[in-house]
């Protein structure tokens, strides 16, 4: 997979320098054989584990792909092809109870799965619609900690930076801005900050499962609670030292204050501007400090570049943000009212397509065509460049030892299979369709074909595979 640079989160103060984790040079892709035999899995923890950090260093290591390991109840997890990097672990694709999934490790002694996992359980109990659903947890050998939780598409910063211009339209935009900001309203509902909103920690739901119409959040490595059992809100606590990504962190932050709720929609704030023009003025910038001023610039003398080129609701909203004091619960209902009359006065209809999904629907027949080509590069390597060569001179077994009349694998097959794929994800089954037609007509070919053919099938199955 391609990995875009992203915009790491730095986790506190004096983990500024945090280097990220980088992929081991013997990671492969292929399922290893791995551990023999299971050891008994550790038992799962609920909640913050409670950690003897002197032991678990011994052991603490994250897991690579082709991995596997167990729960407690004796399911299987293979951790398939990396999904994505963070700066405490990697998240991998795997297949679940018939399902695809993400898995997010991280090494037993990091400590911060353990309040993601709080914050999923308890969104899970709240009925959270925005979030991944949480379907297993624990820890393997005090090694590495582990959450299972639904798959989600490429993330928001992916996505943009896949468009043409870096950037969103306004429909695309504004859709992203309700779905996400709904998405912090019922985390903040539930007692929680965010304290890290940014593009690649929203992502869409996957399409299989009917949710690619809902932005998903994720990653709460960095949430707190801003109220107290009693549910009465927490004072603030002042000076408390960075949290965050830069890029996005808001002006409290950059003072290294503590942060309330009106701090999440500030990067909310950012986060839309960015999507819709392409960058935000101090995107080049890695100083800390410079961001901070550039920040309160576009609130003063670069004022009018700023809001230019954007729907003049936009400033509204940043008045209002900058309006809320730390305590204050943000008008979530009239930032979502500003949104709609951008759309209003755009003439965006109610039912409008992502961007992504016209871009994907391009480039899904691209990569099919892409990976038919390569299947019969494979073909070719082994020396089988013409199937129709040897072919006439073998007896066809399936027709009761009449000649058979070969298939040429050319550029039509290739079409052919583009558009088999349209009708297999519409419901008709590989084995049907591919099994019969190609693979049967593969033996149709002779010895020089059979002898291919499980490569063949292996490479049209992947691509009927996630
Ligand atoms: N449920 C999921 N489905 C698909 N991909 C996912 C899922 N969860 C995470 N990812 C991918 O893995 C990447 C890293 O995940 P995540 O942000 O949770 O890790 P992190 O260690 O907290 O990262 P960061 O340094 O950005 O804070 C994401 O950017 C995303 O691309």
């Amino acid at each position: 997979m391609v990995q875009i640079p992203n915009t790491p989160t730095l986790v506190a103060e004096e983990n500024v320098n945090h280097k990220r984790y980088k992929a081991q040079p013997q990671e492969s892709f292929a399922i290893q054989q791995v551990v023999k035999p299971v050891p008994a899995p550790e038992p799962r923890f609920r909640g913050p584990a409670i950690k003897d950090k002197s032991e678990s260093s011994r052991k603490d290591r994250l897991p690579v792909s082709g991995e596997y390991f167990e729960n407690e109840k004796g399911d299987r997890f293979i951790l398939r092809q990396k999904l994505g990097d963070g700066a405490m672990g990697h998240v991998f694709l795997s297949i679940f109870g018939g399902r695809t999934v993400a898995i997010k490790t991280e090494k037993y002694s990091t400590g911060m799965l353990p309040m993601e996992i709080k914050v999923l359980l308890s969104i899970k109990r709240n009925k959270g619609s925005h979030f991944c659903e949480i379907i297993d947890y624990g820890t393997i050998r005090r090694e590495y900690n582990y959450m299972v939780i639904s798959l989600l598409g490429k993330d928001l910063y992916r996505l943009r930076a896949e468009q043409p211009n870096r950037s969103f339209s306004l429909n695309t935009t504004t859709k992203i801005a309700l779905e996400t900001l709904e998405a912090i309203e019922e985390l903040h509902a539930i007692g929680y900050l965010s304290r890290d909103v940014k593009p690649s920690n929203f992502a869409p739901g996957m399409r299989e499962y009917g949710q690619h119409k809902t932005i998903y959040m994720f990653d709460f490595g960095l949430a707190k609670k801003y109220v107290d059992r009693e549910h009465k809100k927490l004072k603030s606590r002042g000076e408390v030292g960075w949290r965050g990504t830069v890029r996005y962190g808001s002006l409290q932050a950059h003072k290294r204050l503590d942060l309330g709720r009106r701090d999440d929609i500030e990067c909310w704030f950012y986060m839309l501007i960015e999507m819709y023009v392409g960058e935000l003025p101090w995107r080049h910038m890695t100083d800390r400090a410079l961001v901070g001023q550039a920040k309160l610039a576009v609130r003063n003398e670069s004022r009018q570049v700023f809001f230019n080129r954007i729907p003049r609701q936009f400033e509204t909203i940043m008045g209002m943000i900058d309006g809320y004091a730390f305590e204050v619960r943000p008008e979530y209902k009239q930032l979502k009212a500003l949104i709609m009359e951008i759309r209003l006065e755009n003439g965006i209809p109610d039912r409008c397509k992502w961007d992504w999904q016209i871009e994907e629907s391009q480039h899904s027949e691209l990569t099919e065509t892409t990976s038919v080509m390569s299947d019969l590069a494979i073909l070719a390597e082994q020396g089988i460049t013409n199937y129709t060569d040897r072919a006439h001179e073998r007896i066809d077994p399936l027709r009761n030892g009449s000649m058979s009349t070969p298939p040429i694998v050319n550029t039509s097959n290739i079409v052919e299979v583009t558009k088999m794929k349209g009708s297999i994800t519409r419901g008709c089954s590989f084995s049907q369709k591919i099994k019969k037609k190609y693979i049967l007509d593969f033996r149709k070919t002779g010895s020089a074909s059979r002898r291919c053919l499980p490569v063949y099938r292996r490479k049209l199955c992947m691509l009927f595979d996630y």
